[in-house]
């Protein structure tokens, strides 16, 4: 039975959502995730398996499950992934356990993955999936932070910046589209789209009891 006294936006119960956030590597996902983690408790990352060597600062189980390829073809076989894809040379999967349970009881997830793992995401659960692709503000500035970053080779950092182009253009496969050009501006940008997802009406499953209760009143 609903209070007067409490605001149905407190109470009411809903659906988690899966917040994907993509772009060329270096405009800044990585950064605007972190970010978004910390100021928001609804919503955790689902951390990815990769067979890519851990970069100095990341936490094995935090950043990415780090395997070899033996264990990866395992994971495949067993069908431990939503989705996974091969990208610069590596592979990325999502792993399948805890996403849906933690969907029905409310949970945010949310997810730093490329476009092919978009749109695998996109395909098998398409209601709970909201799309966010982030631009740099020029070529140069994608350039300068790859090598700002400190982490990446000059070859690698070469490799990045072969495919930002091909990776931006998959811009109109999102739902939103956000230039990092200021981070706080971006950031700010990103938790509106998110607030707003959260009220929507399909994600909030106790609008009909709710409403039900209102009409008998
Ligand atoms: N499809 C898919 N892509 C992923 C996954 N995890 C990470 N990626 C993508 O793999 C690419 C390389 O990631 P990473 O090596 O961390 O470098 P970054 O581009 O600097 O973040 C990025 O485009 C990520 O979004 C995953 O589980 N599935
Ligand atoms: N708006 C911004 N202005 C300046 N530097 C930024 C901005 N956003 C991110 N960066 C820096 O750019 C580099 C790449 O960002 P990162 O979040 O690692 O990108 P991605 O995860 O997309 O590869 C990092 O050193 C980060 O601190």
């Amino acid at each position: 039975m609903a209070s007067p006294d409490l605001k149905p936006s407190d109470t009411l119960q809903r659906r988690g959502l899966m917040l994907i956030l993509s772009s060329p590597s270096g405009a800044g996902k990585t950064t605007i995730s972190r970010m978004l983690l910390e100021a928001d408790d609804e919503i955790c990352l689902s951390v990815s398996v990769t067979t890519r060597p851990k970069r100095p600062g990341e936490v094995d189980g935090k950043d990415y499950i780090f395997v070899d390829q033996a264990e990866f073809d395992r994971m495949v076989e067993d069908d431990h992934f939503l989705e996974w894809a091969p990208v610069f040379g590596y592979c990325y999967g999502t792993p399948k356990a805890q996403v849906k349970a933690g969907l029905r009881e409310g949970q945010d997830f949310l997810f730093d993955i490329d476009w092919q793992g978009t749109q695998q995401l996109y395909q098998k659960l398409e209601i709970d999936v909201v799309r966010v692709f982030l631009l740099p503000p020029s070529i140069d500035e994608l350039r300068r932070r790859l090598t700002g970053r400190g982490t990446d080779s000059a070859d690698v950092i070469a490799r990045r910046m072969e495919r930002a182009r091909a990776e931006i253009s998959h811009w109109d496969g999102y739902d939103y589209v956000v230039v990092n050009d200021d981070i706080g501006h971006c950031f700010d940008k990103v938790r509106e789209i998110l607030h707003a997802e959260r009220m929507k009406r399909a994600r909030q499953t106790g609008l009909i009891g709710f409403v039900r209760e209102l009409m008998r009143d």
